[in-house]
């Protein structure tokens, strides 16, 4: 690590809704890489989700925000919404390769659950993703933390992210909003205010 260099945390997700285990997810990044900024980059078009219906990226981002500038955010998390200004699939290597074009002096690290790593190497160029970034994952049903065995096979820096295991989902944010029970137990009450208010997922 070149001293100086700042390091950053690239925190992709589709955030439909942000629940709470982003934010203990994001914070174990912070803490623990001891990070200068969590990109929380949000998903315009999430191909591997390509059949679902999702709500609006303007909206998914507004609960970003609330999240990272509310009670439990940090001035050192921000919101990246290149992808949502983009036509096509969201690919991290693009957004990767255009964010090191504007900084190339920073170093990134891809923060991410189990479930992400372990779909990993069927990401759009995840061979030259991990030689340009590092990967921190958190545990997520199980408590371990395994890289796929396409993984092991190249150079690659992986972390595992001190987190408890937590349950909380999107989907489980979704299924509450949905049968009209309140979601704030899984997402905090800001953001649980502005689904209702935007009545999000409510015909899901
Ligand atoms: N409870 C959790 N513990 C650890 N990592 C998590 C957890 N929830 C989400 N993540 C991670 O956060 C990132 C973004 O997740 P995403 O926006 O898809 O939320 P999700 O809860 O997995 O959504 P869904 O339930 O709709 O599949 C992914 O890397 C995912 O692994
Ligand atoms: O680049 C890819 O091919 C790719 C494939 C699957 C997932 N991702 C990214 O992984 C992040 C988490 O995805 P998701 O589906 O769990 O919201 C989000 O930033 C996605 O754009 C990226």
């Amino acid at each position: 690590m070149r001293s100086g260099q700042r390091q950053i945390g690239w925190f992709g997700g589709s955030f439909d809704p942000v629940h709470r285990a982003h934010l203990a997810l994001a914070w174990a990044a912070l803490d623990g890489l001891v990070l200068d900024e969590v990109r929380w980059v949000v998903a315009g078009r999430p191909w591997q989700k390509a059949g679902r219906r999702m709500a609006p990226a303007e909206d998914r981002a507004a609960m970003v925000r609330l999240m990272i500038e509310g009670e439990g955010g940090d001035p050192r998390f921000v919101l990246d919404d290149r992808e949502m200004k983009r036509a096509g699939p969201s690919y991290t290597l693009d957004s990767v390769r255009e964010y090191q074009r504007e900084r190339p002096d920073d170093a990134l690290w891809l923060v991410l659950g189990q479930d992400q790593l372990d779909g990993f190497t069927s990401w759009h160029g995840w061979e030259e993703l991990v030689e340009r970034m590092g990967l921190a994952v958190a545990a997520r049903a199980q408590d371990e933390v395994k890289a796929p065995a396409a993984l092991l096979d190249r150079p690659h820096r992986l972390v595992r992210l001190a987190m408890p295991t937590l349950q909380w989902s999107s989907t489980e944010a979704r299924r509450l909003a949905a049968s009209g029970a309140d979601a704030s137990p899984v997402v905090g009450d800001t953001v649980a205010g502005y689904i209702a208010r935007h009545r999000l997922y409510s015909e899901n």
